[in-house]
C-alpha cells in the first residue's frame, strides 16, 4: 500500500514510547489539564439559544436549552424542519447561521466567542447529515493535518510519517474500513455508506470531548450500521459524551442513549429516556410534544 503521507516539521520521527503513544485517551487527558472542565461541571451548557438564518433573517432556533455532561450519550429525534440541524450547525459556529441570544458554554469556556476551528481543536466534533467532498485532498493528508494541528493546539509535538501510519492504521482497523480509503481523496466518489463511515474514522482519528453525529445511520445497510455503530461504541469513554440526531430507532438500540430529546419548532419540547421512542414510533410527534 503507498501511502501519501505527507512530510513534517516533526521533532522526532521515531516511534513513541508506549506511555506517550497518540491514543485517543492521551489526547483527552492532556485536553483536560487544559480545560476548565471538571467531572462536576458540564461538558456542554445551552442556555436558550437562539439562532436565524443570515441570508433570509428567518428565526430557527427559539431558545434551545440543554445539558451534557462527560459520558453521556444524548439522542435527538424531531419532525423534519424542526430545528435539529441548525442546532447542530450552530454548535459547531456555521457560518449560514447567527446566534441571537442565549449562551453555550462548552468545557467551561464560552463556545460561541470561537471561531468554527477554536472550537474543533478544543474537542468538539460533528459529522455531518451530508459529508462534502474535498477535491485533491487525500484522506490521509487531510487526517494528518488535522490531527498534527490538534496535537499542536494541545502542546504535543507533530507526528512524523512513521508515527502518523501505525496510528491511522489502528484506527483504520478500529471503524473497520479498509486502508486504500486513506489513499482516495476525501469523500470522492463515495458512496453514502463509504462517507458515513469515514466520517466516523474522522471521529476516530481527531478524537473529540463531545461528537456530533447529524444522522450517521441514514444511508446506512444493516451491516454498516452495526459496524458504525460498533465502532462509535470503541470511540465512546466513560468520559466523553456524543449527541446523535436520528429518526430512527435502530442506531439508538446499538448507541443506548442516555437521554432522548424531542426537538420542536427550534426549541427541546420534551426529554426522556429510550422508553419514549416507543410512545413517538407508535404515536407520532404530536403526542409527545404536545404533553409538554
Ligand atoms: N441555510 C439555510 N437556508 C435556508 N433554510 C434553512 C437553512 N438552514 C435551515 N433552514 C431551514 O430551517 C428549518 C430547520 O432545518 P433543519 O435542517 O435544522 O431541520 P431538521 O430538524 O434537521 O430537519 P430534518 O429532520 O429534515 O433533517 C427548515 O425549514 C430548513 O429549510
Amino acid at each position: 500500500m503507498a501511502l501519501s503521507l505527507p512530510t513534517h516539521s516533526s521533532r522526532s520521527l521515531l516511534p513513541l514510547p508506549p506511555s506517550t503513544k497518540p491514543t485517543f485517551p492521551t489526547l483527552r487527558r492532556l485536553n483536560h489539564r487544559v480545560s476548565l472542565v471538571t467531572a462536576s461541571t458540564p461538558l456542554l451548557q445551552v442556555n436558550d439559544l437562539r439562532a436565524k438564518i443570515v441570508e433570509s433573517n428567518v428565526q430557527i432556533l427559539h431558545g434551545v436549552n440543554l445539558t451534557v455532561n462527560q459520558g453521556e450519550v444524548h439522542a435527538i429525534m424531531g419532525k423534519n424542519g424542526s430545528g435539529k440541524s441548525t442546532f447542530a450547525k450552530v454548535l459547531v459556529g456555521h457560518p449560514d447561521y447567527e446566534v441571537t441570544g442565549g449562551s453555550v458554554v462548552f468545557k467551561g469556556e464560552n463556545l460561541l466567542e470561537m471561531e468554527p476551528e477554536e472550537r474543533s481543536l478544543s474537542g468538539l466534533f460533528m459529522s455531518f447529515q451530508s459529508p462534502v467532498e474535498i477535491p485533491g485532498v487525500s484522506n490521509d493528508e487531510f487526517l494528518v493535518m488535522a490531527y498534527n494541528a490538534r496535537r499542536k493546539k494541545l502542546g504535543l509535538p507533530e507526528l512524523g510519517p512513521l508515527e502518523c501510519f501505525s496510528y491511522l492504521m489502528e484506527k483504520l482497523q478500529l471503524v473497520n474500513m479498509k486502508p486504500d480509503f486513506l489513499n482516495r481523496n476525501v469523500n470522492e466518489g463515495f458512496s453514502g455508506g463509504e462517507r458515513k463511515r469515514n466520517e466516523i474514522l474522522q471521529l476516530a482519528v481527531l478524537g473529540a470531548d463531545l461528537a456530533i453525529l447529524d444522522e450517521i445511520d441514514s444511508g446506512l445497510d444493516v451491516d454498516a450500521l452495526r459496524d458504525v455503530a460498533g465502532a462509535v461504541n470503541r470511540i465512546l469513554t466513560p468520559q466523553n459524551s456524543l449527541m446523535m440526531i436520528t429518526h430512527y430507532r435502530r442506531i439508538l438500540d446499538l448507541l443506548n442513549p442516555t437521554h432522548v430529546h424531542v426537538m420542536d419548532k427550534g426549541k427541546i419540547a420534551r426529554t426522556g429516556d429510550i422508553s419514549m421512542v416507543e410512545t413517538i414510533e407508535a404515536e407520532g410527534y404530536e403526542t409527545v410534544s404536545a404533553s409538554t
